[in-house]
């Protein structure tokens, strides 16, 4: 199968997950990530986390984890200027926000309140599927193949990519294009997934 084909069947298995399962998921994912950060560096502050569309798994507990524990988010944003690049936002409950071209909510344009790349520490990613390798397929736009660029050169060293997905969007082999970027970790309802 193509990545097309591959990404039209795995968003369809996504929408057909029932309301339980996508509860019982986003509020595990939460609980793992909760998990996870509680054991980070007293240097380790700020999270880019996303605003779930469709059918993705529901961040918004995650959200809540983190700023429990005091993590300061930041949310992408469609650049401006550049196409196909993201920008990061700081984002609380207070953060005045706006909808993109694909309907996602984010925070609108504000140049105070952005966050380079270099002071993010944990950048928790949307998929529409990954396999064991790390190797991921996205919704197409290559916003975060190119936002992982300077990392895979070694010029982000404390960024840590991480996935968060249903475990139904695993697949044994996603066909590879010479731009992707392969993570070292996903976060799924059952299992935090590593990769090496
Ligand atoms: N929640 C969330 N936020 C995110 C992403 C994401 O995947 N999930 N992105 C991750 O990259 C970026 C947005 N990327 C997107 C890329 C394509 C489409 C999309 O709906 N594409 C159409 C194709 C036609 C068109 O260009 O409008 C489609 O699939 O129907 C949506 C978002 C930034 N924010
Ligand atoms: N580093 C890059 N520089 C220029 N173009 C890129 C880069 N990375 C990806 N692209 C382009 O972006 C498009 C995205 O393709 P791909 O199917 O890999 O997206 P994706 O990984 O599913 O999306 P995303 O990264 O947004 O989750 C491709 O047409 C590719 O040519």
């Amino acid at each position: 199968m193509t990545r097309d084909e591959l990404r039209r069947k795995l968003l369809q298995t996504r929408t057909q997950l029932s309301e339980a399962n996508r509860l019982a998921g986003a509020k595990a994912v939460a609980e793992r990530v909760g998990n996870y950060i509680a054991a980070r560096q007293p240097n380790d502050k700020v999270a880019a986390v996303f605003k779930s569309f469709r059918g993705e798994l529901n961040t918004q507990p995650t959200i809540t984890e983190l700023w429990q524990q005091g993590v300061q988010t930041v949310l992408p944003v469609l650049h401006p200027f550049s196409p196909g690049h993201l920008l990061f936002l700081r984002y609380d409950a207070n953060t005045p926000m706006v909808k993109n071209r694909y309907g996602i909510s984010e925070p609108a344009l504000s140049c105070q309140q952005l966050v380079p790349l270099a002071q993010i520490d944990w950048l928790f990613m949307p998929l529409v599927g990954f396999d064991n390798h790390g190797n991921r397929l996205g919704m197409g736009g290559g916003y975060y193949d190119r936002t992982l660029v300077q990392w895979r050169k070694g010029l982000l060293p404390k960024l840590r990519p991480i996935g968060l997905a249903f475990d139904q969007q695993y697949l044994e082999q996603i066909p590879v294009e010479p731009w992707d970027v392969p993570i070292q970790q996903v976060i799924t309802p059952s299992r935090h997934w590593n990769f090496c």
